[in-house]
């Protein structure tokens, strides 16, 4: 179990605003065995009787033991207002007792959450699984699946968790799941009745590990280059009435998720940029644009890990259609002077530049 996954209400701090860049309602998530999703007031009498059990509670910091049964009530609430609020996802994870049978029924096994603290662009994770379920392989594939999600759907640059000293499995555990040590410190445990060891340990996007390969990826346009290859890639930045810009946000399960880029994508092979891009526009986002719409405006030249790309920029201000997430992609309009506070794909950022002192 890894220490933090507060199960005592923390109050909002008073005044806060909605986040404009917090996510829309949470979606479950779904693993080969587990549901993870937001705790219902019918969980509360499970959730109880599983963490109100000192081997759960022992390893978690904001955990009290004994448990009082109320607690439960008020937690479950009060995680409601917090993932409204985009400060925190604290989730039930759930699976199915008799699968495929007709007693089939879902079982709350554990919870795992997200505390998001937005001014370090970071959130941390916390999770427990209930003893019975142990020694199934429940906490990685839930700890896998919820921090793939985090950086795709919450504006954070990296994770941080920690465990007790003394907690092997669970430092192991953030070990095959892209977490690196970051060293050691000391956290307030409320059931020790005092502070404890603990080691720290942190990700960011780059260390989730990659997803699989797309299948028969479309020719690079310069292939023979020497050393890295270069991808040729067509954006675009759409441009409103208002001189809002379009971004759009990195779907989860592709390379750079939950970064927020302009519309465009790789030039197939035999394809012009222009080409590319009015293919990628009506893809993405079901709109028609006429070659003579698309402005060239800069270009980005980025060394990546594996490939250097070379990406022209255009600009558009006319199009004929409603501009639609085909995708299921987050789309933002975006005032010039805001593009800063999207974190963007480090290709793009002298384009923003750019782009701000232009409009
Ligand atoms: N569209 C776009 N791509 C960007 C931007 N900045 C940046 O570094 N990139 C990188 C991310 C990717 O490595 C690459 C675009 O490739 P992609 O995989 O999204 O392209 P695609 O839409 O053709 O995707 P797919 O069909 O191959 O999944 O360019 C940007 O602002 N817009």
């Amino acid at each position: 179990m890894a220490t933090t996954s507060p199960l005592a209400p923390t109050a909002s701090p008073p005044g806060d605003e909605p986040d404009p860049l917090a996510p829309p309602p949470f979606t479950p998530l779904r693993t080969e065995r587990l549901t993870i999703r937001p705790l219902r007031p019918e969980d509360a009498a499970d959730l109880h009787r599983l963490v109100n059990d000192w081997e759960v509670a022992k390893t978690l910091a904001r955990v009290p033991f004994p448990y009082p049964r109320d607690l439960a009530d008020e937690w479950i609430a009060s995680t409601r207002a917090q993932m409204a609020a985009g400060q925190a996802w604290h989730l039930a994870i759930t699976g199915l007792e008799g699968a495929g049978t007709a007693e089939e029924r879902e079982v709350l096994v554990g919870c795992i959450g997200l505390t998001r603290d937005a001014a370090k662009r970071e959130a941390e994770l916390g999770y427990w699984v209930g003893r019975r379920f142990w020694g199934h392989g429940v906490g990685p594939e839930a700890a896998a699946r919820i921090v793939s999600w985090a950086f795709a759907h919450i504006d954070v640059d990296r994770l941080v968790a920690s465990a007790l000293v003394d907690n092997e499995r669970s430092q192991k555990l953030l070990g095959r799941i892209g977490f690196r040590d970051a060293g050691e410190g000391v956290r307030d445990f409320v059931a020790r009745g005092g502070p404890m060891p603990v080691k720290l340990f942190a990700m960011t996007r780059a260390d989730l590990p990659a997803p699989p390969a797309a299948p028969a990826a479309p020719a690079p346009a310069l292939e023979d280059a020497p050393g890295k290859k270069i991808l040729l890639v067509a954006a675009c930045a759409l441009i409103d009435g208002d001189g809002r810009v379009l971004l759009a946000r990195r779907p989860e399960g592709k390379p750079l998720a939950g970064l927020w880029e302009f519309p465009g994508g790789k030039v197939h092979a035999g394809e012009t940029p222009e080409a590319a891009l009015i293919r990628e526009l009506k893809e993405e986002l079901a709109i028609d644009v006429a070659e003579s719409c698309l402005a060239p405006f800069a270009f980005a030249s980025h060394g990546y890990e594996k490939f250097h790309l070379l990406m022209p920029l255009y600009l558009c201000r006319r199009w004929s259609g409603p501009v639609t997430a085909v995708e299921g992609q987050a789309l933002a309009w975006v005032r010039p002077q805001k593009l800063s506070d999207y974190a963007m794909p480090p290709a793009d950022k002298p384009l923003v530049a750019l782009l701000r002192d232009f409009l």
